[in-house]
């Protein structure tokens, strides 16, 4: 048998020329590499990426969906490759399966998926890409807008983009106001990749000089239906005319719109319609499991209280209607301690405590975050056991975005809503209709707590509590009536007493539009076709005045995105004479009360009737419980719950029975004018103040002394106080007298001013402030409307206990104007943008007209640097405006 060489024997010599030719194959190897290496040296680095990138697009056309499991099957650049491995991401989910490889080939792409399904990824894959295609460098501007609904989810898209997108060499940029708007103004121009809401990206198209979106390649819209409604409609549409129609559109969101009418304004390419789980059998998570209960307005809140005693070690969202709700019924819980931290997030936050909550919440392990709508897309907070709807949500996808807050990604979650009687049917048929498996549970009576008295009392000791009360409960009720869908919201069905009782109020503050309802049904009876009257008509709105509002409302909350404060939080404190001031206060106890909440056990200062003591005692009782006990609470709330043993209907609930306002607790309300009456009659005298001009004549600043009619018509009549209607002759007989002082005064200003500057200016400030004029006019015409809207405030109004005879809205302040000293520079910012916002709108509809003052895009700007070209007359405006209005006159 012959012997092969490696059976040789150790001593053996190995074969030279064997060996020789086994080097010299190596040899060979290393030198064609070595060649190679140096072939490529030789190229500048572009050029071998060039290359790269030919190869990658050519197998863009090859990709195989079915063929597609991670990440790495997807011709994707190494560069993000890698960041997408760093941070974990290997497997595709199915709508970045779907919609990744279209996004790649240059396709507009509407991408809809269940919440938590991984959208994000899907459109920020494509970004990062696109510019790598392009060999993108900062000089080259902006080329990716990425346009989020609120400012926290712009946040969150922002890290994830920073997180798989480090590798890259572009600049990425977040733009979400509440921020200093010239530091971003500095920045904004070397961005690539901008993150950003609606508001604050146009407020720097308006006013940031060489901002521009010439080169924009790509828009990616998340959450498309939100930013595509009414609320943002006049936006976006002023966004999208500053955009290159060349360009790629991505679409994203769990409750995608097919509005062709929105997608038209986009000028979407053939778009591609990926419908995840269009065909799925449930259009929420399979992982969420979802119930609703049935309860009393008057009782929700003892619900939520007891809820949250038997969930300690979980995370819960609980979803408010609005703000103020919010922000009263957060203080409320922080004080009744029920054991686990609470955070609120709202609209009416500074942007710093904003994120500060935000990063809180998504730190915790558990605890209970109060939020509004603007918590209910997109965010990302790990690990959310629980969704909590304490207000019925305005429609069935409202509904699902909140829900979707749990149970993502792979993850269980549970989602409660919380629905009154009159809710009920309307919701429950929208959302099966919407494909979302509700099923309804019953609460266990006896884990119910009662905390009504407690409210009372820490009312009673707390004044501004009680007003935050008061608001609490306008809000509430305002929201209920502006809802769109008056199948589901009554606000006719609300129990109003029961209600005010249930947040500790002992009367009912009084609201101004349900006033003025209850005397509409009598006139608008509802006679049936065989002429009997079946009743009043349920005072509504028509469905055209709501949107209105809510377009008003949302568009409003759009503006926030813009600056540091919101212009509707500018215009609530106005109505509710809230100052700034106050509202940092409101921040500072915020913080204050959470501090407080840490120490709890050692001050104790809350009273002192029996059931708060008794509560106390429970609550103490409770911290002191070890973690068993407290597995105990939850456990029991689940047995219950997942037993269906919620055999007792809340109505039978002894504790939360309805509560009729106690005859001791309604006081008789005393009007200004019966307690001006009373004043009069003890004749009391008030101060005078007086001043001496220069000249030494005598002036009285105080009271202030009638000038219009002399003295000896002034006859005071004894007989019954005060005269109404001939207190209400005398002010218009000053107001006469007023307006034609002031006539004069222009007049003589007039004659004082040079004329040949006149002469010189005339015809372009005569055409500039004409222009002005008619913007100012619609921009009236269009308060005037929004004023109808702001219901609320002037309900608020009326809690002070001014005579109600009619609410003047010339009265407050013109918004135009108002600027109190303590508004942040943002909050200028908003005013401002609202303004331009506002014309914008104007424009849109007579744009004919004003076209060629203001042309769009590039020159846009010169054309605004243009006409706001100052014009320094060294009067008022309000002065300057009489002035053009009578040379106006003159020239015709
Ligand atoms: N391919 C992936 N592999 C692992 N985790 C992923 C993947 N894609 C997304 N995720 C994770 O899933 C979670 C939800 O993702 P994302 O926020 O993008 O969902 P979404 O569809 O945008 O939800 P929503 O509709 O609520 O906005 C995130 O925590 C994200 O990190």
């Amino acid at each position: 048998m012959g012997k092969t060489a490696d059976s040789r024997s150790p001593g053996a010599r190995p074969d030279p020329v064997r060996s020789f030719n086994r080097w010299k194959k190596k040899h060979s190897h290393k030198q064609s590499q070595k060649k190679q290496l140096r072939k490529q040296l030789k190229k500048p680095e572009w050029q071998v990426e060039r290359e790269v990138i030919s190869h990658l697009m050519q197998n863009y056309e090859k990709i195989n969906v079915n063929e597609i499991a991670r990440f790495s099957d997807f011709p994707l650049s190494k560069k993000t490759l890698k960041g997408l491995q760093e941070a974990q991401y290997r497997l595709v989910t199915e709508i970045q399966k779907q919609t990744i490889g279209l996004a790649l080939q240059g396709k507009d792409v509407l991408g809809a998926a269940k919440t938590g399904s991984g959208k994000t990824l899907a459109f920020l894959v494509p970004v990062l890409e696109a510019l790598y295609r392009l060999q993108w460098t900062s000089t080259d501007g902006l080329g990716v807008l990425i346009i989020s609904p609120t400012r926290e989810l712009a946040y969150q898209t922002f890290e994830v983009l920073r997180k798989v997108g480090k590798n890259h060499d572009f600049s990425a940029g977040l733009i979400i106001g509440g921020k200093d708007l010239k530091h971003e103004a500095e920045r904004i121009n070397n961005i690539n990749i901008l993150v950003c809401t609606p508001g604050r990206l146009l407020q720097h198209m308006d006013e940031t000089i060489c901002f521009h979106a010439t080169n924009l390649q790509m828009l990616v819209l998340d959450e498309a239906d939100r930013i595509l409604d009414m609320g943002f409609a006049d936006t976006m549409n002023a966004i999208i005319e500053n955009l290159p129609k060349k360009r790629q559109t991505l679409l994203f969101s769990a409750t995608q719109t097919k509005s062709v009418k929105d997608l038209a304004r986009l000028s979407l390419k053939n778009p591609e319609y990926v419908w995840v789980h269009e065909k799925a059998k449930y259009s929420t998570p399979a992982t969420l499991e979802q119930n609703y209960i049935v309860c009393e307005l008057q009782q929700k809140i003892s619900v939520l209280y007891s809820f949250l005693r038997s969930h300690l070690k979980k995370k819960s969202i609980v979803f408010f209607s609005s703000c103020k709700e919010v922000q009263y019924l957060y203080r409320v819980f922080c004080r009744l301690r029920p054991g686990v931290s609470i955070l609120a997030l709202h609209g009416r936050q500074q942007q710093m405590r904003r994120m500060e909550v935000y990063n809180e919440f998504v730190r915790k392990r558990a605890a209970v975050l109060f939020a509004t709508d603007i918590a209910a897309r997109g965010l990302d907070f790990p690990a959310v056991n629980w969704v909590l709807q304490f207000d019925c949500p305005e429609d069935a996808n409202t509904y699902i975005h909140r829900a979707g807050r749990t149970a993502r990604y792979k993850e269980d979650g549970e989602a409660l809503l919380i629905l009154l009687p009159s809710e009920e049917k309307g919701m429950v048929q929208q959302l099966l209709q919407k494909k979302v498996p509700v099923k309804e549970i019953k609460i266990n009576p006896e884990k119910l707590i009662d905390v009504q008295k407690k409210l009372e009392s820490f009312l009673a000791q707390d004044q501004d509590l009680k007003e935050r009360a008061q608001r609490c409960f306008v809000s509430y009720i305002r929201s209920v009536y502006l809802m769109k869908d008056k199948e589901i919201f009554d606000v006719s069905k609300l129990p109003i007493p029961e209600y005010a009782l249930s947040l500790g109020l002992a009367v009912a503050p009084r609201v101004r539009f349900l006033q003025k309802m209850q005397k509409q049904p009598t006139r608008e009876l509802v006679v049936s076709q065989d002429n009997k009257v079946i009743g009043p008509r349920a005072p509504s709105l028509t469905n055209d005045e709501v949107e209105e509002f809510r377009a008003y409302f949302s568009e409003k909350m759009s503006i926030l995105q813009k600056g540091g404060k919101r212009s509707e939080g500018t215009e609530y404190r106005l109505a509710n004479s809230i100052s700034a001031e106050e509202e940092e206060k409101e921040d500072e106890e915020e913080m204050e009360e959470k501090l407080g909440k840490a120490k709890w056990s050692q001050t104790q200062s809350v009273p002192s009737t029996d059931e708060s003591q008794k509560n106390e005692k429970v609550s103490m009782h409770f911290l002191d419980r070890d973690d068993e006990e407290e597995d105990g609470l939850d456990a029991d709330f689940f047995k219950v719950k997942r037993h269906n043993v919620f055999g007792l209907d809340l109505k039978e609930n002894k504790t939360l029975q309805k509560k009729e306002p106690s005859k001791s607790s309604v006081k008789k309300k005393v009007t200004k004018v019966a307690e001006a009456k009373k004043v009069m009659k003890r004749n009391f005298k008030v101060n005078k103040k007086i001043t001496f001009t220069d000249e030494g004549e005598l002036v009285q600043q105080w009271p202030q002394m009638q000038k219009s009619v002399s003295k000896d018509t002034e006859e005071e009549d004894d007989t019954g106080g005060i005269n109404l209607d001939k207190a209400k002759e005398r002010l218009q007989e000053e107001d006469k007298f007023d307006k034609e002082e002031y006539r004069k005064k222009i007049k003589a200003k007039h004659r004082s001013l040079h004329p040949g500057w006149f002469l010189r200016r005339l015809p372009k400030s005569a055409f500039l402030e004409e222009k002005r004029l008619k913007e100012r006019e619609a921009r009236r015409e269009a308060n005037k409307r929004q004023a109808k809207a702001k219901d609320e405030e002037e309900a608020f109004l009326d809690w002070s206990d001014d005579d109600d005879d009619g609410f003047d809205p010339s009265t407050l302040p013109d918004p135009d104007k108002y600027r109190s000293s303590e508004e942040s520079d943002s909050e200028d910012m908003e005013n401002k943008i609202s303004d331009t916002k506002k014309m914008q709108g104007m424009r849109k509809r007579n744009s004919g007209e004003v076209e060629d003052m203001r042309p769009t895009s590039s020159n846009r700007k010169k054309a605004k640097w243009e006409t706001l070209e100052p014009l320094d007359t060294g009067l008022s405006l309000a002065e300057d405006e009489e002035l053009v209005l009578h040379l106006l006159k003159n020239q015709s």
